[in-house]
């Protein structure tokens, strides 16, 4: 084992790009396919493994919502979410934000109520046994409509003291964040926080609009806002946080391979940039795996490792005292391995 990959695994981690329903492994999906007498398309796990071969975001998304379509029961999301949890433990990941896409499900006529529950009691019970704390972001679908936004608001109205945020996501181009300015004025009259994936596949002015439009406190992705320089002075100037997913940017085509990514760069420029998965059991990897796979294709020295990490708790949305605790703990451990 390097020194590097030692360090990654010794350091506590935080998760804040996470889809719940990007997690669900082919081996879960037959397995809820069968629990739940839902047929699926493919005889086999190596067969769905195969069709994971993506040529730009929609094709992603068309697999993964149909994916989804096997989650039927509270247990289902449960079992999901634990499966996660479990996974993070494994992987010393203390802290998550995780996003779920309620309209996936509604829109097939689950109750609302069970997919947050089910979510929930599964991240209530890993904060209590494995220790995992958390947070719940709602993300809207930003393919559908925004009224379609209003309503699934109005479905979590009597919900929100167990949800955390709001987000965006679904196919961006075509779709930016102005679509959805009124809905997230509303959440902001709310009070809950707000994040948008933006400039994944769309460009620097979806970032410049989620800023300024929705009042985000995180750019989920925002790996293209560095074609923008005005952009770019803006959100280092802000410590404004890009959730950014390696993984997901290379099966989504975004970048050609993990050596080409802009992950340093980002770095360099002074930005709040973290490791993140994702969709992990679409496109190859968990957390860890991403900053594994960073260190060894983009040569990232101990110390750009060690301020990722710290950028993610930087980045989330625990407790001011929480943050700075953990962010010592970093110092501490890197130290160890002369970083
Ligand atoms: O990477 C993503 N981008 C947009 N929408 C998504 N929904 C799940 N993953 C993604
Ligand atoms: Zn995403």
């Amino acid at each position: 084992m390097t020194q590097q990959e030692a360090l990654i695994r010794a350091l506590p981690k935080v998760e804040l790009h996470l889809h719940i329903e990007g997690t669900l492994e082919p081996e879960m999906m037959f397995e809820l396919a069968r629990r739940n007498g839902v047929k699926l398309p493919y005889d086999s796990v190596e067969a769905v493994r195969k069709a994971y071969d993506f040529s730009n975001l929609q094709s992603f998304l068309d697999l993964y919502y149909a994916g989804a379509g096997v989650l039927i029961t509270e247990q289902d999301f449960y079992d999901l979410t634990w499966a996660y949890l479990k996974r993070c433990q494994a992987d010393n990941v203390v802290h998550t934000e995780i996003f779920f896409d309620p309209q996936t499900h509604t829109e097939r006529g689950i109750a609302f109520e069970t997919v947050l529950a089910g979510i929930r009691r599964a991240l209530d019970d890993g904060r209590a046994q494995l220790r995992i704390s958390s947070r719940l972001i709602m993300s809207f679908l930003r393919h559908l409509s925004e009224e379609d936004g209003f309503r699934t608001l109005e479905m979590a109205r009597p919900h929100l003291d167990r949800i955390d945020g709001v987000g965006l996501d679904s196919s961006e181009v075509g779709h930016p964040p102005s679509k959805f300015a009124r809905l997230f004025a509303e959440c902001k009259a709310l009070g809950l926080p707000r994040v948008a994936h933006a400039g994944e596949e769309g460009p620097p002015e979806y970032v410049w609009e989620a800023l300024d439009l929705l009042d985000v406190c995180r750019i989920d992705h925002g790996v293209r806002a560095l074609e923008d320089g005005k952009l770019v002075e803006r959100l280092a100037e802000t410590r404004m946080p890009l959730t950014v997913c390696p993984f997901s940017n290379v099966k989504l085509r975004v970048f050609d391979k993990l050596s080409d990514h802009t992950l340093r760069v980002l770095l360099q420029k002074g930005l709040c940039a973290t490791v993140n998965s994702d969709d992990p059991a679409y496109f190859g990897g968990y957390v860890q795996d991403n900053y594994l796979g960073c260190a060894r294709e983009l040569g990232l020295s101990g110390g750009e490792i060690l301020q990722l990490v710290k950028n993610g708790f930087e980045a989330s949305w625990l407790e001011e005292g929480e943050r700075g605790w953990w962010m010592g703990e970093c110092d501490i451990i890197a130290e160890k391995f002369g970083v």
